[in-house]
């Protein structure tokens, strides 16, 4: 197969080839029916029913590559896209890859602040990110001139991976390393004291795709699959006399759906609901009279154009 002609005309797509994002973002092409067969050892995919191909990218390359527009969109984390300062746009949160960049020293040692790092050796995979907060942090202590004169007095140095044995080796005085649930972080010995940034993962688009009208489409299909899990439906019977909590217990986006039943005192009632609410309204709705409470799950969903 000639895979460079096979790509032509193709909207290009890059999604994280391993690690942290790998799995969900897969996840997420499946739900938006993006079909696709990946030859052993190959980081190219053609996908079978869209004129799309799957570029499979370290998630730290994939700003760059869509930056360049050698790539249409892609998936990767908010961290990512301002370590490398390219020019994308970032079209959509994914709700996934949550985590905080964070400052780092050992637990058992005497720094307890970012600023008694100034001066001192930081080791980090995100250097530039870095660079641009402890540059604040000396602007605060010596003025903008000083720092513009005489450059950075924190020295930062770069390392790809397990950044958080850095301490331990002597390398570091401190770290800036991505902290979620706190367990390397504790496993190093480490504490953090101070957040750089907060981050998720994030679908990027290139200034100008080749093409935008396929990259809407892609955009709008996983956009329904992300809002599809924010959601749930709740249905339930409430006495007609009731109505007027329905709308303030569940609103529903824009309207709940109240059906009439055959029986002249009741409705049916439709809302969509937010998922991470949706046991206090069930409460709530019991409480005030709603009966056959059902809460059903959204696969897909499209919010149409306003
Ligand atoms: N512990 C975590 N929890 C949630 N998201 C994370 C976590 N660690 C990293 N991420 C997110 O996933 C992205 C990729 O990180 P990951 O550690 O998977 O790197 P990778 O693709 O394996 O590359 P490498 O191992 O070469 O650094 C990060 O930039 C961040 O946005
Ligand atoms: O707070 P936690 O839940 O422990 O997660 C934090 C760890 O996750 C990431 O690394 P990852 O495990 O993806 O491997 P890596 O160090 O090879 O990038 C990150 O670099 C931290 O080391």
């Amino acid at each position: 197969m000639d895979l460079v002609n096979s790509l032509d005309g193709r909207l290009l797509f890059a999604v994280p080839k391993k690690g942290r994002l790998y799995e969900t973002a897969l996840a997420l092409l499946k739900g938006s029916d993006i079909k696709f067969h990946r030859h052993n050892r190959l980081d190219i995919a053609l996908c079978i029913n869209q004129g799309i191909a799957l570029v499979f990218l370290g998630a730290a390359d994939i700003p760059v590559f869509v930056g360049e527009g050698r790539c249409d969109l892609g998936i990767t984390g908010q961290d990512q896209v301002a370590e490398h300062q390219t020019s994308v746009d970032e079209v959509l949160e994914l709700g996934f890859g949550k985590c905080k960049l964070q400052v780092q020293v050992p637990a058992n040692g005497s720094i307890k602040d970012p600023r008694e790092l100034v001066g001192k050796t930081v080791v980090t995979s995100f250097t530039h990110l870095s660079r641009e907060y402890f540059k604040s942090l000396e602007i605060e202590k010596f003025g903008a001139e000083a720092v513009e004169k005489n450059g950075l007095k924190t020295v930062m140095k770069y390392v790809g991976g397990s950044v958080e044995a850095a301490c331990a080796l002597g390398v570091a005085d401190g770290i800036v390393d991505l902290v979620e649930s706190g367990e390397t972080m504790k496993a190093a010995g480490l504490m953090d004291i101070a957040t750089v940034m907060t981050t998720e993962a994030v679908l990027i688009r290139s200034k100008n795709p080749r093409n935008p009208e396929l990259a809407e489409v892609v955009v709008n299909r996983i956009k329904g699959v992300i809002n599809a899990k924010k959601y749930v439906l709740c249905s339930y019977n409430i006495p007609r006399t009731l109505l007027p909590i329905v709308h303030d217990i569940t609103p529903g986006k824009r309207a709940p759906t109240v059906t009439s039943l055959e029986d002249e005192g009741w409705v049916a009632v439709q809302a969509m609901v937010e998922q991470v609410r949706v046991a206090d309204v069930m409460d709530q709705l019991e409480k005030a009279g709603a009966h056959d409470i059902l809460v059903l799950q959204i696969i897909n969903s499209r919010a149409g154009k306003d």
